[in-house]
């Protein structure tokens, strides 16, 4: 029975009753679609999710309730569906997916998995399980209104051959990372989002955390020490600096010596706020102002004065720099201690300062142990009013809007406001592609895209899944080339930071010519102690001629059942600012096909291309908070959509090339 009417045959009511699924993820999109594949009528379903409800989970995990907070996700969502349908076989694992327990055996007992996670990392796993199982996956991902499904076909015919195949999840390369200029977030901010950068990747970081921490957007650092024009360029620090332009070919301030901000020997915490108001919003922005090329084109920013903004606290070199609320008791915050606590009121120049002021108090008075070490969270009230304080006066002085305390957390915490109805609509597509495979109609199954209804006039856009990439190293036959310091990086660096961090892997197992390095069960200890002592060895130096340039090492994940290629090839000089992991990773797709037609960029290596800005040779790049992944992902996605749906005619005049065929059978 041809699709659609098929859906509503018995023979796939049977199927979908008996046919036992995964569903990877109980948040957002998991809770939807749990409750969805038990409305239509599945019985068996197994579901992982390694964390615990939270309180901010409720306004859209609706399995979940006040009560529930601190439990497992998995086990209360499998409970509360149960609960529909008293009949079902729901299994809760709380677990991460990369545990060993869910491992190839554990993918095999599947006919279709279905992921509603958010990152990029646990995704890849679980491709690369699915990949090796034969087990069809269902990956979705939502950023707001946005949303996506793709479906994951690995197919074969009656003869067990692989006869067709979608693209897997890491055929296509890997978003950008968002990236802003460094001379932008420095010198010529026109966003309020470069100020948001400036404040919490900047600032926060040189007041509260490690000094090093700062330096990727460091004026003063290494490679990136620019020149004032003499004494006055300098501010408050009064230092000398040598004229010449910096490395993109702008001037930029004076090389300065960041233990200026730290709070001195004995200062009180007022006394130093209002020492780092003055130097932040005032001597620097006039440091800045004396670089004549830049206000060329631009408006010139203007310096704040403390003394005019808050005559009191201006003058006060001690004592409360701003009145309102005790310390003590409960968590610092500078919004309650100003009476302040209205988020979504706009703040005047003076709030922020008064803001400014004395969340740099409270942190110096209340959580002093923390300075030195203290890292961003946009889970941390003081550290978000900082932030959203710090960049409002930024924005201030360059004539940006302000932002809400409301607006700049979210823009902090690279937060998009997740929507419940997103998730259902998402969750109930997993479930419809799940019904054609079952059905026996993968060639029936669709990408879809839900959109922004009001910017596309409509709310889904679909089209059939790509093909596998012979340029992906996962699931294709690609090399992928590693630049990196031979001579200078150590195994462990290749191991943590390439293979694990960069290539999702879990226990890698290096192998080349003489060489050999294990992670994993099953080895002895005498062979863990062995593995142990080569990793702080520098890899040209490794044992059996080492991992040296042209070395070409195969590197095996017994957990994921992949295996990647990957030619090393030795490069001195790294620019620290640019490729701060002093690597970096591409796909080398070995036929020339595949490489014309641009499938050379992709695999797991399209993270590392940075967005640049023309006339500016450095980049600072965003780190996307963790749960933001999936959005990232999507979000890129749908910046491709009308591509895509470009593409999609052209694909459809090819017609269903690498869909599935008529008498191709999924892999039981
Ligand atoms: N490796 C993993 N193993 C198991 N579960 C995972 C793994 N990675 C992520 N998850 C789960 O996937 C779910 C994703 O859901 P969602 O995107 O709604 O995130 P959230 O943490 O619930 O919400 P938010 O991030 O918006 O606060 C989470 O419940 C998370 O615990
Ligand atoms: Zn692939």
């Amino acid at each position: 029975m041809a699709w659609p009417a098929a859906a509503s045959s018995a023979e796939l009511r049977d199927k979908i009753k008996t046919s036992k699924v995964l569903c990877v993820g109980a948040g957002g999109i998991g809770c939807e679609l749990l409750k969805t594949l038990v409305l239509t009528g599945f019985e068996d379903i197994e579901l992982i999710d390694m964390d615990t409800i939270e309180t901010s989970n409720l306004n859209r995990q609706f399995l979940f309730r006040r009560k529930h907070v601190g439990q497992s996700k998995a086990k209360v969502a499998a409970e509360a569906v149960q609960r529909f349908r008293p009949n079902a076989r729901i299994l809760a694992h709380q677990g991460n997916v990369k545990d060993a327990a869910f491992g190839l055996d554990f993918f095999r007992r599947f006919k279709i998995v279905l992921n509603g996670l958010d990152n990029v990392e646990a995704r890849r796993h679980v491709n690369r399980l699915c990949l090796a199982a034969r087990v069809p996956l269902i990956e979705s991902g939502t950023t707001g209104y946005l949303g996506q499904v793709t479906v994951h076909l690995r197919m074969r015919g009656a003869a067990g051959q692989v006869t067709a195949a979608t693209e897997c999840y890491e055929c296509k390369p890997a978003p950008m990372v968002k990236s802003f200029p460094v001379c932008t977030i420095r010198n010529t901010p026109d966003k309020p989002i470069h100020c948001i950068v400036w404040a919490k990747d900047l600032l926060f970081a040189r007041l509260f955390g490690r000094l090093e921490g700062a330096t990727d957007l460091d004026e003063g650092a290494e490679g990136a020490a620019g020149a004032a024009q003499g004494d006055a360029a300098l501010g408050s620090s009064g230092r000398e600096a040598d004229g010449a332009p910096g490395p993109s070919g702008e001037e930029s301030p004076a090389a300065e010596d960041l233990s200026e901000f730290l709070a001195a020997e004995g200062e009180n915490p007022s006394g130093y706020a209002a020492r780092i108001f003055r130097r932040v919003f005032c001597a620097d922005i006039e440091s800045v102002l004396k670089m004549d090329k830049l206000w060329k084109n631009r408006k010139p920013p203007m310096p704040l004065r403390l003394g005019e903004l808050l005559p009191e606290a201006g003058s006060a070199a001690s004592g409360r720099a701003s009145g309102g609320g005790a310390d003590g008791g409960g968590e610092a915050s500078a919004c309650e201690a100003l009476g302040m606590t209205d988020a979504h009121r706009l703040w005047s120049v003076e709030d922020n300062a008064q803001v400014f002021l004395e969340s740099v108090r409270l942190f110096m008075s209340q959580r002093r142990a923390e300075v030195g070490a203290a890292v961003f969270d946009k889970d941390d009230a003081l550290a978000v009013e900082f932030v959203a304080a710090a960049s409002n006066l930024r924005s201030a002085a360059y004539g940006i809007p302000m932002q809400t305390l409301f607006a700049a957390k979210g823009m902090a915490g690279n937060i998009i406001h997740a929507i419940a109805t997103t998730n259902a609509i998402v969750g109930g597509l997993i479930v419809v592609e799940a019904l054609k495979i079952l059905a026996g109609q993968p060639d029936k199954c669709k990408v879809t895209y839900v959109l922004e209804h009001q910017s596309s006039k409509r709310l889904l856009a679909t089209m059939p899944p790509d093909g596998p990439s012979r340029g992906c190293a996962v699931c294709g036959t690609a090399q992928l080339r590693l630049a990196i310091n031979t001579r200078t990086a150590t195994l462990s660096h290749l191991v943590s930071q390439v293979l694990k961090k960069r290539l999702a892997m879990n226990e890698p197992t290096i192998m080349a010519c003489g060489f050999m390095y294990e992670e994993g069960e099953g080895l002895q200890d005498d062979e863990v102690a062995a593995n142990a002592a080569l990793l702080p060895r520098v890899l040209a130096d490794l044992p059996g001629g080492g991992l040296g340039h042209g070395v070409l090492a195969v590197v095996r994940d017994q957990s994921q059942d992949v295996t990647l290629q990957l030619l090393i090839e030795h490069q001195e000089e790294w620019d620290e600012e640019m490729q701060p992991d002093g690597f970096t990773v591409d796909g080398a797709a070995p036929a020339p096909a595949a490489a014309a037609n641009g499938d050379a960029a992709a695999g797991p290596s399209g993270a590392d291309a940075a967005e640049e800005d023309d006339d500016d040779d450095l980049v600072v790049v965003v780190e996307p908070h963790a749960a933001d992944a999936k959005r990232k992902r999507a979000a890129t996605d749908e910046a491709g959509v009308e591509a895509e749906e470009g593409r999609e005619a052209a694909r459809r005049r090819r017609g269903p090339a690498d869909a599935g065929t008529g008498d191709a059978i999924l892999l039981d």
